[in-house]
């Protein structure tokens, strides 16, 4: 017998003995899996909306900024600037009771996320980032979840203030600039458009989806590995 076939019989008999299944790399099941992130604030729960309604509600006679002239992703800075007392008032709104729990979905969100859930060869996470004001938020986050997506997505439900140490090829996210400990995430960062960031120019390499009705499935596929 040559040197290879002895090798071949050998590895034979070691995954024999130890039940080892080799597997089938050209069955699709085997296939790697896509990891796709999806966040949940200004993605899939509309927090901008959330937030103006019950902060007009809460505060009829202070002043406000609307969705169109909102700018910078934090709420809490661009009204400390109109004054800078309304920068607490602003973080009073959704460090309160129900904030997240009542968050309307954002149009179209909710039907992509089941549906990428249910692709082939497709893994959906949702990550998101909870306040440090914990009373309330990490599980409002949860009971939203389960309230819109169904009590398995808990399963897959992401709770970090820190998204860079989480793997995935792709996140959805509508935070400009998504910095933690990791320099070199193992994703990449699909802008979603929101009222905060649409008049900003991303970087020539970063990607935009506009909103839930444009090609989510194009870029989920852009990807993917190429098959023969
Ligand atoms: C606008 C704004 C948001 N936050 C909080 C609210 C959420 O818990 C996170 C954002 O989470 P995401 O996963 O990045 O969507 O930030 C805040 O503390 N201050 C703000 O102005
Ligand atoms: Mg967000």
């Amino acid at each position: 017998m040559t040197g290879r076939l002895l090798r071949i019989a050998r590895t034979f008999l070691q995954n024999k003995q130890s039940n080892c299944i080799i597997p089938n790399m050209s069955s699709s099941s085997s296939a790697k899996k896509l990891r796709v992130l999806v966040d949940m604030d200004g993605v899939i729960a509309d927090f901008e909306g959330g937030f103006l309604r019950k902060y007009r509600t809460k505060y009829p006679n202070e002043p406000y900024i609307t969705l169109e002239d909102r700018r910078g992703f934090w709420v809490s800075t661009q009204y400390g600037h109109l004054r800078s007392d309304l920068c607490e008032k602003a973080i009073s709104i959704w460090e309160s009771k129900d904030f997240f729990v009542e968050l309307e979905p954002i149009p179209g969100g909710v039907q992509a996320v089941k549906e990428m859930a249910k692709m082939e060869n497709t893994d959906i996470f949702i990550c998101t980032s909870p306040i440090k004001h914990y009373v309330h938020c990490p599980y409002e986050k949860y009971a939203w979840i389960e309230k819109h997506l169904g009590y398995d997505f808990l399963e897959k439900t992401i709770l970090t203030r820190d998204k860079t140490v989480v793997t995935g090829d792709i996140l959805i996210d509508d935070k400009p600039d998504i910095l933690g400990v990791d320099p070199t995430p193992s994703w990449e960062h699909i802008l979603f458009t929101a009222c905060h960031n649409k008049h900003i120019t991303p970087s020539s390499s970063q990607r935009r989806l506009l909103s839930w009705a444009h090609d989510w499935r194009g870029i989920l596929d852009s990807k993917r590995p190429l098959t023969r």
